[in-house]
């Protein structure tokens, strides 16, 4: 019989993974040595468990499939708690396999170290933050468990958790079989395809939003085709930046509520069939609304499950009901409401202006002009809200969840999962946390172009409570310590230095670029300033409604 290790390798290959992130501990040793010799998947080492879930996490949304985090028990597991929080969040399947003590050990009613309570505290903790989980201790059932928990996590595209003793890697074990992906009841489709192409038809101004699970599940080309074939104009929410990319002629624009473009605002609020597609109801997508999307008159399809008013159609994937309304959608006489294309910033002036982050969003739309667009990894931030002024390019971002320190481990999945060079943007804050890890560039050719958001601020903070002193941080001359990491280290304070500067970044492979852009605190993108106004609005609407 194969080792235990290399089943759960291959299997983990069969479903789809493209990569494994993590760093190795004694209880995790073994089977990091079989993963790294067997070479079955790709492995990547990075210097601190929060980052190898972020660049996990990336890859994972970017190829559409599971990527992996292996870390050691208690102390690097636990570390990982908070990204795999946000991949649950945000409905990423990143797989969590965490070494752990061997049977003897368990057995020997030590306070083995690593461990924060008891031999099961970390199962505990990492049941509420993942969709499946498996303790692998019994080697004759670990093909079965195995395949029960990875096929969660594709079919709800949600985090999963598995332990593995370590004395068990190189035990034998039977190969995992995979098993059939669940499909929604033939007649329970049928009826919910037709009550929606009904109600769509009926509808005056239907219009389509779509979100993250999109992507997850692999079925932008079909909601484009269905949009294009019912003539709806299709939205994204601010969490679902960046999606369609693919499909220009459908994409109306990014829905930002009373922060947003007016049309765009008006076609979704204003809609008499909002058709949600794979939409988390968050604050983030719907803080800002000026008027709430009627949900009695909504379709809603999220989470494998398509609800309709007050009525509900259980275990429905989005790939099986997409398929249904493509099979039994008659092309729709509506002439689809043209909208002009979004419209983007470009021509940066190169003068001696200082800078703002509205100006960076311009001199990139140049680059991408220039040069094609990037894939891009965006950290929580003012930069989030400025990446709504580029060009509607393939992003991934902690639109939801928000966690910062995102950007710079995500670039460096993105880098492994597209083979292409990404652009990271990331604010000072958030680089003081996970900016280091570009220092494992080098050693794997890495060479992201990475705009550090320079205001010496956590501005974000500023604007909601200016009076607080805490915001003020201190300026840490990033570029400088660029070059220490193995990188190019550039400082940009007006236009012409930053758009110089991103020309000279782009020009130089083989090493990653920083763009120090130094901003003056207290401006914002004009995203940002749109978002904080309709926040502050949308809380005085509810304080006044009562
Ligand atoms: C891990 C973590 N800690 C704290 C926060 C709270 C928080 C923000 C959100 C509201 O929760 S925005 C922000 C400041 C960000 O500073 P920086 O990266 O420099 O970006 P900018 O200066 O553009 O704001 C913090 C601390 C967070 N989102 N994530
Ligand atoms: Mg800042």
């Amino acid at each position: 019989m194969p080792a235990l290790g290399q089943v759960l390798l291959d299997a983990l290959k069969t479903h789809g993974a493209g990569e494994i992130f993590g760093i190795p501990g004694d209880f995790v040793l073994p089977f990091c040595r079989m993963i790294e010799d067997s070479a079955t998947l790709p492995f990547y080492t990075l210097s601190h468990e929060p980052a190898v879930g972020f660049a996990a996490d990336a890859a994972a949304r970017f190829h559409g499939g599971l990527s992996v985090a292996v870390v050691t028990w208690g102390a690097g597991a636990l570390n990982l708690v908070n990204a795999t929080a946000g991949a649950y969040a945000e409905r990423v399947p990143l797989v969590v396999i965490s070494g752990a003590p061997g049977l003897h050990e368990r057995a020997s009613g030590w306070q083995l170290h690593h461990m924060a309570r008891t031999l099961d505290t970390q199962m505990r903790i990492f049941t509420e933050i993942t969709c499946a989980q498996a303790n692998l201790l019994d080697p004759s059932a670990a093909a079965a468990e195995i395949a029960r928990v990875l096929r969660a996590a594709r079919e709800y595209s949600l985090p999963v958790y598995l332990e593995l003793p370590r004395d068990l890697v190189t035990a034998g074990a039977a190969s995992v079989t995979p098993l059939p992906p669940r499909r929604a009841d033939p007649e329970a489709l049928a009826e919910c395809a037709g009550e929606i192409l009904a109600r769509l038809a009926a509808a005056k101004q239907p219009v389509m939003l779509v979100d993250v699970e999109l992507r997850r599940y692999g079925v932008e080309r079909a909601a484009a085709a269905l949009a294009r074939r019912l003539g709806l104009p299709v939205v994204t929410t601010f969490m679902g930046r960046g999606l369609l990319s693919q499909g220009p002629d459908v994409i109306a624009g990014t829905y930002l509520g009373a922060a947003g473009q007016p049309a765009i605002t008006r076609l979704v609020e204003d809609s008499d069939t909002p058709l949600l597609l794979g939409v988390i109801l968050s604050d983030t997508n719907f803080a800002v609304s000026e008027r709430k999307i009627d949900m009695r008159r909504a379709i809603l399809a999220t989470n494998r499950e398509v609800r309709i008013g007050h009525h509900v159609y259980p275990d429905v994937p989005l790939a099986d009901l997409l398929d249904a309304l493509l099979a039994r959608a008659a092309p729709a006489q509506r002439a689809g409401q043209q909208f002009p294309p979004p419209r983007y910033a470009h021509g940066l002036a190169a003068d001696a202006a200082p800078l703002t982050p509205s100006d960076i969003a311009c001199a990139v739309n140049d680059l991408f002009a220039a040069h094609g667009p990037m894939p891009i990894a965006c950290d929580m931030g003012d930069c989030l809200f400025t990446a709504m002024e580029i060009a509607n390019s393939r992003l991934v971002a902690p639109g939801y969840y928000a966690g910062m320190g995102y950007g710079v481990p995500a670039g460096l999945g993105v880098a492994v999962a597209t083979g292409e060079r990404p652009l990271i943007l990331v604010g000072d804050g958030a680089f003081q946390m996970t900016g280091f890890e570009l220092g494992n560039c080098r050693r794997y050719g890495w060479d992201p172009i990475v705009i550090v958001f320079n205001n010496a601020s956590w501005e974000m903070l500023r604007v909601f409570q200016p009076e607080s002193r805490f915001n003020d941080l201190d300026d840490w001359g990033f570029a400088r310590l660029a070059e220490a990491l193995g990188g190019r280290g550039m400082r940009a304070t007006t236009r012409a230095e930053l758009a110089a500067a991103l020309a000279e970044a782009h020009a130089t492979r083989g090493r990653f670029c920083l763009v120090e852009a130094m901003l003056p605190r207290g401006t914002t993108s004009d995203t940002l300033a749109r978002f904080v106004a309709g926040f502050k609005a949308a809380r005085l609407r509810l304080a006044n409604d009562g």
